[in-house]
């Protein structure tokens, strides 16, 4: 879908290079959406500047060389130089029209397409999921989703924390339990919190559990083969206990998926023999640590990023750099995005800086820290249960969807839904909601976690978007119309019809800037500015009783588009739109 800013934005650069130069085909025409008009070029006051005349003068040269009458119904210079822009209907309608008609609602396909390392939700293994671990899960989604369909080879990697010294008192509290504890899905293994706790405090009570916990850690590094399987069966009640949480979020990871932390075992030591070799990696205080520049301490000392500790254990950072050497040597990738809380930020810093230091990462390769704030309790403080424990991920979806069924069996027509229907719907708005709040706050903002507020039908909500497009499809059942049989022709006359089809037109614009910086937040707000223009349209505008046919027709099309455009969006954020609520 063209962008209207994009297009005018090429005009405007077009008019620039013809009345002062080609040198100035590039510069940024300052176009902006304005109160006066549909858009603004302010590019004439930073060029007067430039030129050493007067801005209103170069305006009126710039509107004089500028080819936008196919565009544009409107070109006005105002106040000390700004160029109005209003677009005209015939062309928004076009536009619109051909949306309607493309099944990618007109949404190009990026020009240079990237291979995209997606790495998110990262759980630990015998850890349950908290809600910092929901955030990153649903944000992640949405990033690998909306890069996919912008032609983006997408691939998914959940980092998952299976390796590490507590394993040794996992494992031992394992056997303690017995093994076909773990088989019959026994509470005391599959509530993974308790579990951990349980070994946790066996560990520091009972010197001599801790005492066979270490050298199980040690038989574990060293590959003792039954050590390995009892390992193995951790990780896979853990990775049962993830994939219930996955399906039923509708998250699109998998278990082929999952490249924990383990994955990298083996390249550990050449990871490390290289950054020796290249110098990078020193040995201080008895650790070999690498020493980004830049990064200092209180004190000005340089900080290090220890690589090989001096007992000779690999460190969280070690595996991250031969993550990002895996990537780039075998995988070819082109941006690695990790979608992780915000307070490891310093961690990816200097974890980056030296993966560049090593020539892994550069203008070739990109890696960013797609940083995600913390999940805050109504009372402002990190969201725990009232016994102040860490807030378990399936309860908090249990309570969502209770409270769904709450809210819904408020609507008036509820009676005409029977139990099984109800419990999809409600199951759909308890997950909509929880996904729609994480998403529409920018990611590296905290959020205040709030039941009452994402779970209501009204307002900036995932119920309320699910709302917004059900409603749509009933027109069209009461209308005995199917959506896809709505061709218009699109003709715009009411200004809500026109301010709907424009928005409508923003769709690809919005989808490009979520992609480009991995900030879904964008699409979610867009997708809400289309349910706000069909409201006022819908309002405005009768479309069953519309007063003529043509009128109809085009009103139809208009609310087919708004549809599409709706539960695409929608499903980029990873909200499901029940077909009827
Ligand atoms: N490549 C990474 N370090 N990814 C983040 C892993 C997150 C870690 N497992 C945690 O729960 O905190």
């Amino acid at each position: 879908m063209p962008d209207p800013q994009l297009v005018l934005a090429a005009r405007v650069q077009a008019a620039l290079a013809a009345a002062f130069g080609p040198s100035h085909a590039d510069d940024d025409p300052v176009i902006r959406p304005s109160q006066f008009a549909d858009l603004q070029a302010n590019v004439a006051l930073p060029m007067a500047k430039k030129l050493g005349r007067k801005p209103r003068d170069v305006a009126n040269e710039i509107v004089a060389n500028l080819d936008v009458a196919d565009v544009v119904s409107k070109v006005e210079v105002s106040g000390p130089g700004f160029v109005n822009l209003t677009l005209a209907d015939g062309w928004i309608a076009a536009e619109a029209q051909r949306a309607l008609e493309d099944p990618r609602l007109a949404v190009p396909e990026a020009e240079r397409p990237q291979k995209v390392v997606v790495e998110y939700s990262s759980p630990n293994v015998a850890k349950e999921m908290h809600v910092g671990h929901l955030r990153t899960t649903i944000v992640g989604d949405a990033i690998a989703r909306i890069l996919e369909f912008l032609g983006h080879d997408v691939v998914r990697d959940n980092h998952v924390g299976d390796w590490g010294t507590p394993f040794g008192m996992l494992i031992e509290h394992l056997l303690d339990l017995g093994e076909d504890a773990a088989a019959r899905g026994d509470s005391s293994v599959s509530d993974l919190t308790a579990f951990y706790q349980a070994a946790r405090q066996k560990f520091d009570a009972d010197p001599a559990f801790a005492e066979r916990s270490r050298n199980r850690v040690v038989a574990l590094q060293a590959g003792d083969p039954e050590t390995l399987r009892l390992w193995q069966v951790l990780v896979d009640v853990s990775k049962r206990y993830f994939n219930a949480v996955y399906t039923r979020l509708g998250v699109t990871l998998t278990d082929d998926d999952i490249k924990g932390e383990s994955f990298y075992n083996d390249l550990l030591a050449p990871t490390v023999a290289e950054l020796e070799d290249k110098g990078i990696a020193v040995v201080s205080d008895g650790a070999l640590c690498a020493f980004p520049p830049g990064f200092t301490g209180r004190e000005g000392e340089p900080l290090p990023v220890i690589i090989r500790k001096s007992d000779g254990g690999y460190n969280y950072s070690t595996t991250d750099l031969a993550t990002v050497r895996y990537r780039v040597d075998t995988e070819h990738v082109d941006r690695m995005i990790y979608v992780v809380g915000a307070p490891q930020a310093l961690h990816f810093q200097m974890m980056f800086a030296v993966a560049r230091m090593a020539g892994w990462l550069g203008d070739e390769v990109e890696a960013e820290h797609a940083q995600i704030g913390n999940v805050l309790g109504t009372d402002g403080k990190i969201l725990k249960t009232r016994a102040g424990g860490t807030v378990k991920l399936a309860e908090l979806l249990d309570e969502a969807v209770e409270r769904a069924g709450a809210a819904f069996d408020q609507i008036e027509h509820v009676e005409e839904f029977d139990d099984a229907a109800r419990a999809r719907i409600v199951e759909a708005v308890g997950m909509g909601a929880v996904k729609y709040a994480d998403l529409s706050v920018a990611r590296d903002s905290e959020y205040i976690f709030d039941f009452d507020r994402m779970i209501s039908f009204n307002g900036k909500t995932g119920p309320y978007l699910q709302y917004a497009a059900a409603r749509i499809r009933s027109i069209f059942r009461r209308g005995g119309v199917a959506p896809e049989d709505a061709t218009g022709p699109i003709v715009l006359g009411d200004p809500a019809e026109r301010a709907l089809a424009l928005t409508l037109l923003g769709f690809g614009a919005a989808l490009e800037q979520a992609g480009a910086t991995a900030e879904p937040h964008k699409l979610a707000t867009y997708v809400y500015s289309v349910a706000d223009a069909y409201t006022t349209f819908y309002e405005n505008c009768p479309v069953l009783k519309a007063p003529d046919d043509a009128t109809k027709a085009s009103r139809l099309a208009l609310c087919a588009a708004t549809l599409r455009t709706l539960e695409t969006g929608l499903h980029l954020l990873g909200v499901p739109t029940p077909e009827r609520m």
